[in-house]
C-alpha cells in the first residue's frame, strides 16, 4: 500500500495574523553534519522536523553518532570528532534530499570506510556529476550510474585526497559545500570560486564551530588544518517556507500577516527583493543576529503587483522560491520574464516545465524557455494540477487558490513532508480554504 495526498483549495480568502514557519532546511542539514564531526556536545534549537533534514540526521546515526531528539525542534548531538564516524552497516538512504546526498558525497569521500548513498526516484534522477567530477579531481573514488546519478558508491580515500582550485560552472551552494567538506580531509588547500553568490550557511557555520575558512570575494578556501568545536545553534525559520506566505499575502486582497524569526541571510533574500520590485509591501522588522545568521520579523500586506524582468543576479538568491514567484507573476499586471534559471530544471522536478504546465491548466499564459519562463499576468482559473512529487510545486499551486476563480485540486502532495509538514494546517489557520485528502493505493 502506498499513500497519496491530494490538496483541494476553494478559491479566495486572505492571509491574516502571525506565524512562525519551521526551521531552515539548509541550516538544519548542516547543524547535524558539523555537530556530528565536532568535539563536544552541540545543542540545536529550531531544527526542521521534516523528512529531508531527518534523512541527514538518520544518516549520521547510521554512522555511529548519538543524536537525541528531535523534540520540539531541539536536538542534542554528541560529536564524535572529525575522524570519529563509523562505517554504516547499510546504504545511507537520503530520501528526496539533494542537499544530503551532495554534501555527504564530499564529507564521505575522505573517510576511512566505504559506503553507498541512495535516494528516492526523484533524487535518483538528479545530476551528481557536478559533485563527483570535482571530487574525482581531488582523488576521490565515487561511482555513479552511467547517467551520472545515484546510487553513489563511495570508496573511502582517507589521507589520499588533495586540495584543488575549482571554478564552479554553475552557481550551486551544494557543490560549494560538498567541496569544502571534502577539503576538510584533503592535503593542501581546497579553493572554490562561484560564478555568483550562493547561500553561505556552510561557511558561516564552519566559522561558528571555530573551523578556519578563508573568504575573499567569490572564493572560499579551506584546509584539513582545523577541528570543529561544538557550538549551540539556533536555527531561524526558513525563508523558503516563509515565501509561500509572502506571496500569498501579497496577492490576496485584505491580507495582513507577520512572520516571526525568519532567516534573512543576504544570500537567501532574493524573494523579498523580487516581490518588492513587483510592488509588494513587505517590511523587515526587528533585525537581529542569532548565532551568526541575520534574523527578522517580516510584515506583509496585500498590494497589487506588476510584472517585471527578474534581474538575473537575484536568481541564485531566490532559487527555491520560483515556483511560488511564478504564481505571483500570474497575478501581476503585465508580463514577468525570468531568464538565467536553468538550474530550476534539475530540482526535485523540472520546475520550469511543471509550473508552466500547471499554470496553463489554470488558464494562465505561461511560456517556458530553456532557462526561465515568460508569464502574462491576469486571472487564475481553477482545475486539477499535478505536483510531480515536488513539495514546492504542491505548495505554490495551493497558494494560487487565494486568487483563483474556481477550486484548484493539487495531486501528489505527500512530498510537502520533505520540507514543511505543517504547511496545510498553518495555511488553513491563516485563511486559505484547503482540505487534505489521503488515499491508500494498492501497489504491486
Ligand atoms: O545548499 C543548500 O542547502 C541548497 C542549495 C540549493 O541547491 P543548489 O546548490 O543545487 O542550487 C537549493 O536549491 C537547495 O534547496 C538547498
Ligand atoms: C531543491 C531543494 O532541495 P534539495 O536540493 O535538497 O532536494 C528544495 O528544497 O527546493
Amino acid at each position: 500500500m502506498s499513500k497519496s495526498i491530494t490538496f483541494k483549495i476553494q478559491p479566495g480568502g486572505s492571509l491574516q495574523g502571525a506565524a512562525r514557519v519551521p526551521g531552515d532546511k539548509s541550516m538544519s542539514h548542516r547543524s547535524i553534519m558539523l555537530g556530528s564531526l565536532a568535539d563536544g556536545v552541540t545543542h540545536v534549537k529550531g531544527f526542521l522536523e521534516a523528512e529531508d533534514a531527518l534523512a541527514t540526521l538518520q544518516a549520521f546515526r547510521d554512522m555511529g553518532v548519538t543524536i537525541e531528539g528531535p523534540t520540539n525542534g531541539e536536538v542534542t548531538i554528541h560529536g564524535v570528532g572529525k575522524h570519529g564516524l563509523q562505517a554504516p552497516k547499510n546504504p545511507l538512504y537520503l530520501g528526496n534530499s539533494g542537499t544530503s546526498m551532495r554534501l555527504l558525497s564530499g564529507l564521505l569521500a575522505g573517510q576511512a570506510f566505504d559506503c553507498v548513498l541512495t535516494g528516492d526516484k526523484s533524487l535518483s534522477g538528479r545530476p551528481m556529476k557536478r559533485v563527483t567530477d570535482p571530487l574525482a579531481a581531488m582523488g576521490a573514488d565515487i561511482k555513479t550510474t552511467e547517467k551520472g546519478t545515484a546510487p553513489l558508491h563511495i570508496t573511502g580515500r582517507a589521507g589520499q585526497l588533495n586540495g584543488i582550485d575549482y571554478v564552479m560552472p554553475m552557481a550551486s551552494a551544494q557543490v560549494k559545500s560538498c567541496l569544502l567538506l571534502a577539503g576538510m580531509y584533503a592535503q593542501g588547500v581546497t579553493t572554490v570560486t562561484e560564478p555568483a553568490p550562493t547561500r553561505d550557511h556552510t561557511e558561516r557555520m564552519l566559522s561558528g564551530f571555530n573551523y578556519p575558512v578563508k573568504q575573499d570575494a567569490s572564493t572560499v578556501s579551506i584546509t584539513a588544518e582545523g577541528k570543529l568545536t561544538a557550538s549551540d545553534i539556533d536555527v531561524p525559520s526558513d525563508i523558503s517556507s516563509a515565501a509561500f506566505f509572502l506571496v500569498g499575502a501579497s496577492i490576496a486582497p485584505g491580507s495582513d500577516l507577520t512572520l516571526h524569526h525568519v532567516g534573512i541571510n543576504p544570500t537567501r533574500t532574493g524573494v523579498i527583493d523580487i516581490l518588492r520590485l513587483m510592488g509588494a509591501n513587505i517590511e523587515v522588522l526587528n533585525e537581529r543576529v542569532v548565532g551568526g545568521e541575520p534574523v527578522a520579523d517580516l510584515h506583509v500586506v496585500y498590494s497589487p503587483l506588476k510584472g517585471i524582468d527578474i534581474p538575473e543576479e537575484l536568481v541564485p538568491l531566490a532559487i527555491d522560491e520560483f515556483p511560488v514567484l511564478f504564481v505571483a507573476a500570474a497575478c501581476a499586471e503585465g508580463q514577468t520574464r525570468l531568464s538565467g534559471a536553468e538550474e530550476l530544471r534539475v530540482k526535485e522536478s523540472d520546475r520550469i516545465q511543471v509550473m508552466a504546465d500547471g499554470l496553463k491548466i489554470l488558464g494562465v499564459k505561461a511560456e517556458p524557455t530553456p532557462d526561465g519562463m515568460v508569464i502574462q499576468g491576469g486571472t487564475i482559473g481553477g482545475g486539477t494540477v499535478v505536483s510531480h512529487g515536488d513539495h514546492r510545486i504542491a505548495m505554490a499551486f495551493s497558494i494560487a487558490g487565494l486568487r483563483a476563480s474556481a477550486p484548484i485540486t493539487v495531486l501528489d502532495c505527500l512530498n510537502v513532508n520533505t520540507s514543511f509538514p505543517e504547511f496545510k494546517d498553518l495555511v488553513k489557520n491563516l485563511g486559505l480554504d484547503l482540505t487534505c485528502y489521503e488515499e491508500h493505493i494498492e501497489t504491486v
